[in-house]
């Protein structure tokens, strides 16, 4: 990035798709998950001693970010400080929007309406991104699947998808109710944060936590994903245990953006859209809230590269959970036991001896959302597709679809096989009961044949044949106990090393 870091934007907003496509390539990050990082688009313009001197470089204004209590311990308090032209404050008063038309669910708790929990199994079809002439943004785009507890007390989640076919361009958003970790499927994303911007196209993810403002720009048609957003916690890297230090997730994959401000948009109005408990809220601003020219602390925004995955898996026998493939957790008080965890399951190599490799038949205490961003997921070759979307609520039993158990029982040896290049699952887990929405249970893209995936599994189990084999098993061991109490009485042959008799 140039000394004053310009905005590939910038060349964006004159049409030249060309040019700015080349400069996303050169955009820069820091390296690492949780660093305290610091940066600047100005040389100098990061105080040179303390947060908040009497007159900051430049002119510019100190602003601290604080996404933990002040008091948190130390291992866990984030925030950062920026350096900005004018700070955060500076706007007319935020008025409710309704554009949403209630979409957005922070709620879940009491007085929640709408809500569904099914035991059933539930698969939804892609949903189809905006077509025609009307512009929907990552914002107006998004609606809420499910979730549970309440933004309102900082506890849940809510999983949400966003079809949009337009760039936010003068929209900053921001987050009051928690972190988000969006999931692109289609569509490559410019994200431009306060702390600077981030390419994201699918296969990568990218999380903003609470309270840090972006705005989200397409840059092919359409934009389709998947977003797990936690009222609670943090997303942390989960403990390896035995594995050691290395393995899964590596941190030196994780890319938080570097100091940018958004020279064109300096004196350009932007309409800032909060959302809290819920609810969204606007407010004008006549600059830029991409005005930070320089910031540091651990308090950024990060992105991640699902392909630098590094799966650990049986090199014996037997199916491992899928807990192996955790990429992030969000931890509730109970050790072990995850508010969410976003696991994948990437593109990796299968060699199990005399095992069923696809997943075992399951009913899990923990939900399971899960979604496709390419290729064919092992366990259901057809059906789940690219875009679409599965839950398995708390105790739901399921597993591989009829084809994939007659396939993969009957495969014949155990040769080693790749499950796919071209593939990338992934599941939202959590220990709560998520609650679905009306939008998510009215949806046309729901799939109400889901179940009949399993229906042709067939009894194997014959009695009669059953009783057939243990006759035939009894017969011979009795012969075998005649023959070995005949060969006590009358003394046995005697046996070289390979068992066979000597002569
Ligand atoms: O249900 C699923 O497909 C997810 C899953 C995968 C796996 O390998 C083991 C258990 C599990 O829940
Ligand atoms: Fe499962």
């Amino acid at each position: 990035m140039s000394f004053f870091a310009t905005t590939t934007r910038e060349e964006q907003a004159k049409g030249d798709m060309a040019t700015a496509a080349k400069s996303y390539e050169t955009l820069e990050y820091a390296s690492g998950f949780g660093n305290h990082i610091s940066s600047e688009a100005v040389k100098g313009s990061l105080p040179s001693k303390g947060n908040n001197p009497k007159k900051c470089p430049y002119g510019l204004y100190a602003e601290q970010v604080s996404g933990t209590a002040f008091t948190a311990p130390r291992a866990k308090n984030q925030r950062s400080w920026l350096y900005r032209m004018r700070p955060s404050v500076t706007h007319e008063p935020f008025h409710p929007v309704t554009f949403t038309n209630n979409k957005i669910i922070g709620n879940f708790g009491e007085g929640s309406n709408n809500l569904v929990t099914t035991p059933n199994q539930i698969r939804w079809l892609p949903f189809d991104v905006p077509k025609g002439d009307s512009k929907v943004d990552f914002i107006r785009g998004m609606f809420t699947m499910c979730g549970s507890g309440c933004s309102g007390s900082k506890s849940g989640f809510a999983i949400h998808i966003y079809l949009a076919n337009s760039s936010m361009d003068n929209t900053s958003f921001a987050n009051a109710d928690g972190d988000f970790l969006v999931v692109p499927q289609e569509g490559s994303l410019l994200v431009r944060t306060e702390f600077g911007c981030m390419k994201v196209k699918p296969g990568e993810i990218f999380v903003v936590q609470r309270g840090i403002r972006f705005s989200v720009d397409l840059l092919d048609d359409v934009a389709r994903g998947y977003i797990l957003e936690i009222f609670e916690g943090r997303f942390t890297l989960p403990d390896l245990g035995p594995i050691g230090a290395n393995g899964l997730a590596n941190p030196q994959d994780f890319k938080s953006p570097v100091a940018w401000f958004e020279r064109e948009g300096m004196q350009q109005s932007y309409e800032v859209i909060h959302k809290m408990d819920g609810s969204l809220f606007s407010a004008q601003q006549s600059f830029s809230p991409y005005n930070v020219v320089a910031w540091h602390g651990n308090y950024a925004p990060y992105k991640y590269d699902l392909d630098n995955f590094c799966p650990m898996n049986a090199v014996g026998y037997d199916h491992p959970d899928p807990s192996i493939f955790t990429v992030l957790t969000c931890q509730s008080q109970e050790p072990g036991v995850a508010v969410a965890d976003f696991v994948v399951f990437p593109p990796r190599w299968s060699v199990a001896e005399n095992t069923f490799r696809p997943p075992y038949y399951h009913r899990n205490c923990m939900s399971e959302f899960m979604g496709l961003i390419r290729g064919e997921y092992e366990a259901k070759k057809g059906g789940f597709l690219p875009g679409g979307s599965s839950l398995h609520l708390c105790m739901s039993p399921h597993g591989p679809d009829t084809t994939t158990f007659e396939n993969a029982s009957n495969v014949p040896g155990d040769e080693p096989h790749h499950i796919g290049r071209d593939t990338m699952a992934f599941m939202f887990e959590t220990h709560l009961f998520p609650k679905l929405t009306a939008a998510a249970m009215a949806a046309p893209t729901i799939d109400r044949d889901y179940y009949k995936c399993w229906l042709g599994l067939k009894q194997h189990f014959d009695l009669n044949e059953v009783e057939k084999t243990i006759l035939k098993l009894s017969d011979q061991q009795n012969q075998n106990h005649q023959r070995s109490s005949f060969q006590q009485a009358h003394g046995s042959p005697r046996m070289n090393g390979a068992g066979s008799p000597i002569k």
